[in-house]
């Protein structure tokens, strides 16, 4: 059953009923106007000014892969894709610029969804006071649809440093700052036909709404380290915990009340595994070696290993099995 709103992928005019000018001509138009953009969209490459350090970061979204037709709108896919790398650009404890978007689609797919994925990313960039920079377009075999955001940001300040994986140190606390499990239990609700048992979990997984500002304010607060928790809390945790060679204790306690938020819909089994290991949450997952700041909550510590521990991510005291998400482990498996 489709529980998608706007138009689908297929239907009304494919893309290879016009030309890439009229194709462009139907997206630009739905992109703000930006003072720091000294050369738009439109000319070989784009300008930006900039005043201090340039955080760069991409990632992409495949049909099969990340969103079904049946499930997210083209406005969906473009408002999560934007979301995704806006994320990374706060995870370093930065601010979002501007955004490349490249489109890579069968020419069967219909202009009206081309443009409310325009009309997605216009929005989200704009909430996020974000230019979009330009892109590009190609044609990909039947079937295919691949959406790929490049985002720019900019450092607090001049000579400010980012915010790592690698900083975090035995005695720090260990917080996140926005919802857990709320996407993955939007996912299993999709998968089983149950949207309308959590419609806000449903609508994290269509359009995650990362606390961008959180990024720069745990930086001026002193995070140590920091991430956006894109494939699960136990598997970007272990991120944090390898790259700066101390254990993660999480707390089961604290992290009831993300549990309880699902549980009703989900079972309480699938709830803990949402929370766990559900990915596309893009909430920030961060390490402070004082208070964490307002908005946070505290859901761990960090301590250094013990002699012949390995560095990872302990729940109560034991290595969760939880794997998380993986690209090619979770993928269809088939010889290409
Ligand atoms: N194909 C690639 N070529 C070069 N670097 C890559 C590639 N894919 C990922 N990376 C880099 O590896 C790191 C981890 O990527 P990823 O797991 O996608 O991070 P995130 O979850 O923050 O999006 C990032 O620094 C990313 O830039
Ligand atoms: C059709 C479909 N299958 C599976 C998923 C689940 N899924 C896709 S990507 C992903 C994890 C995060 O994606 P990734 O591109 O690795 O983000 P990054 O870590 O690079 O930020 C998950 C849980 C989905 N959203 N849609
Ligand atoms: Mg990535």
């Amino acid at each position: 059953m489709s529980t998608r709103t706007g138009p689908s992928l297929t239907g009304g005019t494919p893309l290879r009923g016009l030309d890439e000018e009229e194709v462009l001509g139907r997206i630009l138009p739905l992109f703000a106007p930006s003072a720091d953009l000294i050369v738009p969209p439109g000319d070989d490459a784009a300008v930006l000014a900039t005043e201090s350090r340039t955080i760069v970061t991409t990632d992409t979204v495949v049909l099969g892969r990340d969103w079904l037709d049946a499930w997210s709108s083209g406005a969906d896919v473009g408002t999560k894709v934007v979301a995704q790398n806006l994320a990374d650009v706060a995870a370093m404890g930065g601010r979002p610029t501007g955004v490349l978007v490249t489109l890579v689609a069968d020419p069967m797919t219909s202009i009206d969804w081309v443009v409310d994925l325009a009309a997605g990313i216009a929005a989200a960039c704009q909430q996020a006071g974000v230019a979009v920079l330009g892109g590009d377009l190609s044609s990909a075999p039947a079937g295919v649809v691949m959406v790929s955001v490049t985002a720019l940001g900019n450092l607090a300040g001049a000579g400010s440093a980012p915010v790592l994986r690698s900083g975090a140190r035995a005695g720090d606390r260990l917080a996140v700052r926005g919802s857990l499990g709320l996407a993955a239990a939007g996912l299993h609700l999709l998968m089983h036909d149950q949207a309308d048992r959590h419609p806000e979990a449903v609508n994290v997984q269509r359009r995650p709404d990362p606390p961008l500002e959180a990024g720069p304010e745990a930086a001026a607060a002193g995070a140590s380290a920091m991430l956006d928790v894109s494939d699960g809390l136990v598997r970007d945790g272990g991120r944090i915990a390898r790259a700066s060679g101390v254990v993660l204790e999480l707390d089961r306690d604290a992290l009831r009340e993300f549990v309880a938020q699902i549980s009703d819909a989900v079972g309480e089994e699938t709830a803990w595994d949402c929370v766990l290991a559900g990915g596309e949450e893009h909430s920030l997952l961060a390490t402070f070696p004082g208070e964490a700041p307002a908005g946070w909550h505290v859901i761990g510590a960090v301590r250094s290993p013990a002699e012949g521990e390995q560095p990872g991510v302990l729940l109560d005291g034991v290595r969760p099995q939880h794997s998380g998400w993986d690209h090619f482990r979770n993928g269809e498996g088939r010889r290409p």
